[in-house]
């Protein structure tokens, strides 16, 4: 199957007629083509967004709204497409997608459809001077989102629905590990009537494409989700260009275990913050510390529990762990379980490849425990993105805290305990962008989302989002 770009509302090849390979993890197979888009490519995209936006600028916030909805609405209509095509290029299985990913991707748009008619901004009379000032938030044009390959419609319609809702016109590129669901997307917002040229979907290499829509000087903002490194590039090239950019990076998450915790739910929410999709979730709890008074009895439990997960073929209902994204991150992340003992771990549980049957050049990876006792390990220190935990124990409340602090990432933490002073004590304390108190991924998609440190720029979600992708006006008007 050959997937193609998406510009001026329309299926297009691309201008070089070069095409990229692209695998089907789940069997460890070629199965389609992308195009191997270049900056001609994107100089399409970036003329058609151009030429579309001065009317969806000026189209009202009901119809716009409408439009959002509708979309969702067929994101819905069409879930076991979606959810099939999110599985053959990332390996996930297809029951996660369904009950996950798809949904999230309509509630994506369903949330600013309705958020885009309750933004308003600021007036304030200027008392004694006869004047009023008010705060024009005027989108910005065109402006550039790129996702990564782990949750893949869910990320990228996180950037895109609060950019289109606010009146911008955007060129978009998937992951090129996970281009299906994105050209299906296209498909549906023809379907649902959005004007030609509002979304421009182009496929392509990071450092080919993703660059290209970086260095566009008309391309005025940056919203991007993927590895540090990756945004640390982007970073250098946006920055001098004086764009806007959010970057929402890597996490090394601590999950900060007190045996004064409601166990039954930690331990079941536990297994899930650490292998939920395979692992590759940026807000993973890969770091599992535990109060000593418990650690043993944890340590029995949680691999008696993550030895009944199954690992097998994504189709099967009744699988938890699919298969890893791609062979090249297969092998990093077992290159940690080879060099475990190297970094001062014991592998308590997992480790091995798995074959599945009928799928023997699929790229599964049993879940994988290894105990550690130094926080400074590269184990602990360096974003595995697999099915991969490290557990550890502490004993004071000082010490957990300096332990979950103590990496260069500051994503999200995860603080088990039912003591109401520790808890404010932690969540003030913790340098992250999200702490997560007995429970994890709790997704309210008003709050504001992204990370400290290393973990990102900026926050996107809810009015936050609306914000990046608007310019704030000040306007001050002199009265007699
Ligand atoms: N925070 C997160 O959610 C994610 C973190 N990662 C981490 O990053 C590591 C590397 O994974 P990758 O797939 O290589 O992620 P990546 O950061 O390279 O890719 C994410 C997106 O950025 C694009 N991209 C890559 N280089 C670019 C550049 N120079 N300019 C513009 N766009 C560019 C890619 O094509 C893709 O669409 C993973 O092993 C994992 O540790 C990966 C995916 C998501
Ligand atoms: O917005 C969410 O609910 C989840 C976001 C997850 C990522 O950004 C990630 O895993 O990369």
């Amino acid at each position: 199957m050959k997937i193609q770009n998406y510009i001026n509302g329309e299926f297009v090849n691309p201008i070089s007629k070069d095409w990229l390979d692209n695998y089907n993890p789940v069997k460890g197979e070629i199965y389609g083509q992308i195009p191997n888009s270049t900056k001609e490519d994107i100089e399409k995209a970036v003329q058609a967004a151009e030429q579309a936006f001065p009317i969806w600028s000026n189209t009202t916030l009901e119809e716009r709204s409408k439009i959002l909805s509708k979309i969702a609405d067929l994101i819905l209509e069409n879930l076991e497409e979606l959810a099939k095509g999110e599985s053959i290029d990332n390996g996930k299985p297809i029951s996660l997608a369904k009950q996950v990913d798809i949904p999230r991707a309509a509630a994506n748009f369903q949330f600013f459809a309705n958020a885009i008619t309750q933004f308003s901004s600021e007036s304030h009379e200027s008392v004694g001077f006869d004047a009023i000032n008010f705060t024009l938030r005027q989108p910005l044009g065109v402006v550039g989102c790129i996702s990564p390959w782990n949750l893949p419609l869910y990320l990228f319609t996180w950037k895109i629905a609060p950019a289109i809702a606010a009146g911008n016109c955007v060129v978009a590129k998937p992951s090129e590990v996970t281009p299906m669901t994105a050209h299906l997307l296209g498909d549906i917002c023809t379907k649902a009537g959005l004007p030609k040229g509002v979304l421009n979907i182009v496929h392509g290499l990071g450092k080919t494409t993703g660059k290209a829509i970086v260095s566009h000087p008309k391309i005025k903002a940056i919203s991007f989700t993927g590895g540090t490194k990756t945004g640390a590039e982007i970073a250098k090239i946006a920055a001098p260009m004086f764009k806007k950019i959010s970057l929402e990076l890597g996490g090394k998450n601590p999950n900060i275990i007190f045996a004064d915790c409601d166990y039954e739910n930690m331990l079941e929410t536990t297994v899930r913050s650490s292998f939920a999709n395979q692992g590759q979730i940026c807000l993973c709890g890969s770091r599992i510390l535990v109060e000593e008074k418990i650690y043993d009895k944890f340590k029995t439990d949680f691999i008696k529990k993550v030895s009944e997960l199954k690992v097998g073929n994504p189709s099967d209902s009744t699988t938890d762990i699919g298969a890893l994204v791609s062979k090249q991150h297969l092998e990093k992340v077992k290159s940690y379980i080879d060099n475990a003992e190297e970094y001062g771990g014991k592998i308590l549980f997992g480790g091995k490849k798995v074959n599945v049957k009928n799928h023997e050049k699929g790229y599964y990876l049993q879940p994988t425990i290894i105990e550690v006792t130094d926080n400074n390990c590269k184990l602990n220190q360096q974003e595995i993105f697999g099915p991969i935990v490290t557990i550890m124990s502490f004993i004071t409340d000082e010490e957990a805290l300096k332990l979950a602090n103590d990496v260069k990432y500051g994503l999200s933490a995860t603080l088990w305990t039912n003591n109401l002073n520790r808890t404010m004590q932690f969540s003030k304390q913790l340098q992250t962008g999200i702490v997560w108190v007995n429970t994890w991924m709790l997704r309210d998609l008003r709050t504001p989302f992204g990370g400290a440190k290393e973990s990102g720029v900026g926050r996107e979600g809810g009015f936050e989002a609306l914000r990046f992708f608007t310019e704030a006006k000040n306007i001050c008007i002199k009265h007699d």
